[in-house]
């Protein structure tokens, strides 16, 4: 579904990522591991067209996509949940969903998704009507994330997640995200919080300093000790 040949993107003159290869398959779902500055972020911006990668190929359902601008890529399904829940504090819950739709031309298919946000997650449903700003932070979280779904992605990037939230709010979200599984969409998720990251997803990338040094299933990196030790602290 997404394949991602040599990759080579950054800032300006720098050059951050060098030769990233990676293929994720429909209904994945993918945590991008790394210390701060490891690429995470950067990998994220490529994919959704927010930088024109300066080599390499990305190919999306088929087609090549690389070099798009992100509204045309989120027409494809690829879509961001930016880092910050940023949610407009001023609308109410449904009229960011709404919102997250913007791309979308079939009206009663977005009221039925709309329908279906509201029977799976009650957590949004009994606040509809109210401002956005008024939610808690694992609350804003949670809509940004489902505000992303109404666009109906194929592909769907979360950075950072848990930033800023208090670990009770972290374990709300996480779990929001447990329950989008199942389905064609795949997940791609960037979290500095790795044990949630690794038990909320199928399968790991580590990369440091721009390129990946591991890849394999979640649950498996986890009892790596040399893993452990460099992400986990000392245990
Ligand atoms: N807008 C920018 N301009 C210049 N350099 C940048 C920019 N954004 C990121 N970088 C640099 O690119 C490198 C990779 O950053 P990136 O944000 O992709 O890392 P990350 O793994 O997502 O880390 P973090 O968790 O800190 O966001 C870092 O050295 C960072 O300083």
């Amino acid at each position: 579904m997404l394949h991602v040949r040599n990759l080579r993107a950054g800032y300006g003159d720098r050059i951050v990522l060098d030769g990233i290869t990676l293929s994720i398959a429909a209904g994945e779902r993918i945590c991008l591991i790394g210390h701060n500055g490891a690429g995470k972020s950067t990998i994220m911006k490529s994919i959704t067209g927010q930088i024109r990668p300066a080599g390499g190929e990305i190919h999306f359902a088929g087609g090549r996509v690389d070099g798009m601008a992100p509204e045309t890529l989120v027409r494809l399904g690829i879509v961001q949940v930016p880092a910050g829940r940023r949610v407009f504090p001023q609308l109410t819950v449904r009229q960011n969903l709404e919102a997250g739709a913007f791309v979308r031309r079939d009206k009663a298919g977005v009221a039925a998704d709309m329908d279906r946000m509201m029977r799976q997650f009650p957590v949004l449903s009994s606040k509809a009507g109210m401002r956005a700003g008024v939610l808690s932070g694992g609350e804003q979280q949670m809509l940004a994330i489902a505000r992303g779904l109404m666009a109906r992605p194929r592909l769907l990037l979360v950075d950072e997640p848990s930033l800023g939230l208090s670990p009770v709010m972290v374990d709300e979200v996480f779990d929001f995200l447990a329950g989008l599984a199942g389905g064609d969409m795949i997940l791609v998720l960037a979290e500095q919080n790795v044990r949630k990251a690794l038990a909320a997803t199928d399968r790991a990338i580590v990369l440091s300093q721009g390129a990946i040094v591991a890849q394999m299933a979640s649950a498996q990196l986890l009892s790596d000790t040399e893993f452990r030790r460099a992400y986990l602290g000392a245990e």
